[in-house]
């Protein structure tokens, strides 16, 4: 496990690339299953997460090509479906969550799959309700297998559409039951489906593959089933919670720095809630400039009341995101509430900003107040351990605003989501160093 040695105080200059969406990458990758044609996905991030599934996919038998650095294309057609039978799949599938959306494809186009635990971030439940219950309405059998500790799911007769109600707008989990739901027999309706761009990008490359889909970008999704899915040519959209990740760390250093092609339309509420944070974004163009500024404020409700920010499914804000607002918020001026409804862990990495100077109550596992110091009191460096993606990107901001040098251990975490982050971040001025253990 390695670890990031971070020296602070050092503003960022200079112009940054977002990289593609993991959280999109990871449903594209596995809507290569569904067609023996040839498919090529542009912008891929080079990341652990998108690198084990992608050789997850070589395993079960898919052809895949390095095109450029960016650039893979995927071949499923003399897919190894005993694959799904070995140890070695179940552990693979345990190291990222993006591997549950392989049962959607498989079983759609082979009648079998295997879903077992998803890894991903440990922070909170994280059920897996919808994409059973999806699959299994669309005519799929599941049978527990205690010693492999996953279900195989069977659909002899094949898939058949009906009408659905979500329970909960699941991301993965509409995307699953979307990839099942192309290849059956008639139409699936799907309401209260996640519509967050990455899933709209899912749907219009399906549909390019020839998928009949409408409604896409809202709730309410109508699926009319095809035989069979051919090749398409698709790129990833710049990853937003990277893009929220950099606004966050200039704002909190003080920098000012440039977000070339954000796809500023595909991010929602996230630059309005920033600028509720107090900090100044220019547009130009598709890039967003933020200027250094010495301070920023943040605003209160209409009726003069505490800022909440909250997260809640697209086009809410992202959970993801919510660890980043609650580190900048530190040095604003003003008083914040972050209230994280989704996931119940994922606020405890709290207790190291409070050891460095911060002023956070931690009311309860889900809600964090937090007292801006206005700058008056700079951050302390400290060691640290990163618990998952986000809270390690928020300590890394931490770290690069704080007095002194700091370290940030199992920095592993960092990397299944952030693209060499230390080497783009050193070249437009961070002090950040890698140490391997
Ligand atoms: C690989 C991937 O794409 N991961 C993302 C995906 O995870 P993932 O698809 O696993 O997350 P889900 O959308 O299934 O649910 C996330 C959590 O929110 C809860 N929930 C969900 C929907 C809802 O309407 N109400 C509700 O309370 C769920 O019970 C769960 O605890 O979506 C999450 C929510 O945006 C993101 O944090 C993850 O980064
Ligand atoms: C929670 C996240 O990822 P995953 O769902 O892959 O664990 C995330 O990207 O913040």
């Amino acid at each position: 496990m390695s670890t990031f040695i971070v020296e602070g105080g050092h503003p960022l200059h200079g112009e940054i690339t977002p990289q593609g969406a993991k959280n999109e990458a990871l449903q594209v990758l596995c809507a290569v299953l569904l067609t023996p044609e040839r498919v090529v996905i542009e912008n891929l991030p080079d990341i652990l997460d998108i690198n084990n599934l992608i050789s997850m996919l070589g395993d079960l038998g898919v052809k895949v090509e390095k095109l450029e650095p960016h650039t893979y294309a995927f071949q499923s057609d003399s897919i190894n479906i005993d694959y799904l039978s070995t140890p070695e799949y179940i552990k693979k599938s345990a190291s990222l969550r993006g591997s549950v959306m392989f049962a959607g494809p498989l079983v759609a186009r082979f009648g079998y799959a295997v879903l077992s635990k998803p890894g991903g971030d440990k922070i909170g439940r994280r059920r897996l309700d919808t994409h059973f219950i999806g699959i299994n309405k669309l005519g799929a059998d599941f049978d527990y297998n205690p010693e492999r500790h996953a279900y195989e799911i069977h659909a002899g007769s094949g898939l058949k559409g009906t009408y659905m109600l979500l329970d909960e707008a699941s991301v993965t989990g509409t995307a699953n039951i979307i990839m099942a739901a192309v290849l059956a027999e008639g139409v699936t309706t799907i309401y209260n489906a996640a519509c967050e761009p990455y899933l709209q990008q899912l749907c219009k490359m399906l549909v390019s593959m020839g998928a009949k889909i409408e409604g896409i970008g809202s709730n309410l999704l109508t699926i009319t089933g095809v035989t069979s899915l051919h090749g398409t040519t698709h790129r990833l959209l710049p990853d937003m919670i990277e893009v929220g990740s950099f606004i966050g760390m200039a704002a909190m250093t003080g920098s000012d720095i440039t977000l070339k092609n954000v796809s500023y339309g595909d991010l929602g509420i996230m630059p309005d809630s920033f600028k509720r944070l107090g900090i100044e974004l220019q547009l130009s163009g598709d890039d967003i400039i933020i200027p250094a500024r010495d301070c920023y404020e943040i605003e209160t409700f209409m009726d003069g009341s505490i800022m909440t920010f909250a997260d809640a499914p697209w086009p809410g804000l992202s959970p993801d995101l919510l660890s980043v607002f609650l580190v900048v918020a530190t040095q604003a001026r003003g008083s914040v509430l972050i209230h994280q409804k989704m996931f119940e862990s994922r606020l405890f990495f709290v207790d190291k900003l409070i050891d460095m100077g911060a002023q956070i109550i931690l009311c309860d596992p889900h809600r964090a107040a937090v007292i801006g110091s206005g700058r008056l009191h700079s951050l302390r460096a400290t060691n640290m351990v990163s618990p998952d993606i986000r809270a390690g990107i928020a300590m890394l901001i931490a770290a690069m605003s704080a007095r002194g040098t700091s370290s940030i251990h199992n920095i592993d975490q960092i990397d299944r989501g952030y693209e060499n982050i230390d080497k783009r971040l050193n070249e437009i001025g961070a002090h950040i160093m890698r140490v391997s253990n």
